[in-house]
């Protein structure tokens, strides 16, 4: 026969295990779920510090890199922080796994043209425009040598061009991420946001983009709108955005920037989505400041005078690791 008191034990444990479910879910939230390790943040002139940022999920080597302006400089400098245990060389064909690129600018690309001869074998994703001004413009025996799998001949086939569609989430190989695109844009391009996936975390990272209001289009609308429920649930662990020009600089003169100012306009638009409880502290990684030096120290002042949704606002460093 069984004995009714350890039954009786066994339902009150299972009753405290489900009282203590959801402590454990808000302590798995508050735990790191990617790292970021930023090769290039600058927008603009310093061919050694343009945007580029290497992202994989907490205690995986499996990168992947979010444009790629500068990879080498960064990189080097990323070692010499003992960020990564392996030399540069090694860390740019071993731990990265494929480019996304949002738009073709030499700034966001610079890098991967210029490291080809040395990388080893790997995607390049991106929207189909995105790889077809590469394909055409600097994977060719004129500007290059044409590295990729399509394009002039002889194709060296060592970059394989994987385009992106909006509306699908596509498994990054030789990772365990996911990513998904968004339309964004900037100026004549059409830009591209990557919103990825760890487990149940995500991360998004805006490439180069004009507000709605000043690019005519609801590119940024429509996708607040996909992500508003993520950052409801506390499942978007950051977003790394640009923030180009401090607000002197005229409205006709942003060539599809951002300035504090429409950040924190567009922001707005997602709170307004979200309630403002819950995008209070989200993490925002402003990227892409222009030099001079004192337009970068204006637009940090102006951001924090305007950051009344209380944004946790983070500037990152390059080759200085970030968790989120
Ligand atoms: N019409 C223009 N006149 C002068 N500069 C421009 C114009 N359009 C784009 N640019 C510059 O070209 C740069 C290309 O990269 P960015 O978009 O970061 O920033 C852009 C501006 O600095």
């Amino acid at each position: 026969m069984k004995n009714p008191v350890k039954i009786q034990h066994k339902y009150t444990f299972i009753i405290l295990i489900g009282l203590l479910m959801p402590f454990f879910s808000v302590a798995q939230n508050k735990s790191n779920s990617f790292r970021v390790v930023p090769l290039g943040v600058l927008g603009g002139i310093d061919e050694s510090n343009l945007s580029a940022y290497m992202l994989a999920a907490k205690g995986s080597n499996n990168y992947i890199c979010l444009d790629a302006g500068t990879l080498h400089y960064g990189l080097q400098k990323a070692v010499d922080n003992k960020v990564f245990s392996l030399p540069a060389e090694k860390v740019l064909k071993q731990y990265i796994k494929g480019y996304f690129i949002s738009h073709a600018h030499l700034d966001h690309i610079a890098g991967l043209i210029i490291n080809a001869p040395d990388d080893s074998t790997k995607n390049i994703y991106g929207l189909q425009s995105t790889l077809e001004t590469i394909k055409t413009h600097y994977f060719t025996w004129a500007s290059w040598a044409n590295f990729a799998n399509q394009g002039e001949a002889p194709a060296l086939k060592k970059y394989h061009y994987t385009a992106l569609v909006p509306g699908n989430e596509t498994a990054i190989e030789n990772t365990d991420l996911k990513v998904q695109v968004f339309p964004l844009s900037h100026s004549n391009l059409t830009s591209t946001a990557f919103l990825v996936r760890s487990n149940n975390a995500y991360i998004l990272y805006l490439g180069d983009t004009g507000a709605d209001e000043i690019e005519k289009s609801s590119n940024f609308q429509n996708m607040w709108q996909a992500v508003a429920p993520l950052v409801k649930s506390k499942q978007l662990k950051a977003i790394m955005i640009e923030v180009s020009f401090p607000d002197e600089q005229p409205d006709k003169t942003l060539f599809g920037h951002l300035t504090p100012h429409w950040l924190m306009v567009e922001l707005d638009k997602l709170a307004a989505l979200t309630g403002v409880d819950a995008i209070k502290g989200l993490n925002v990684v402003v990227t892409h400041l222009k030099p001079p030096a004192v337009s970068i120290s204006k637009i940090k002042t102006q951001l924090k005078v305007a950051n009344k949704l209380q944004l946790n606002l983070i500037y990152p460093q390059q080759g200085k690791a970030l968790n989120f």
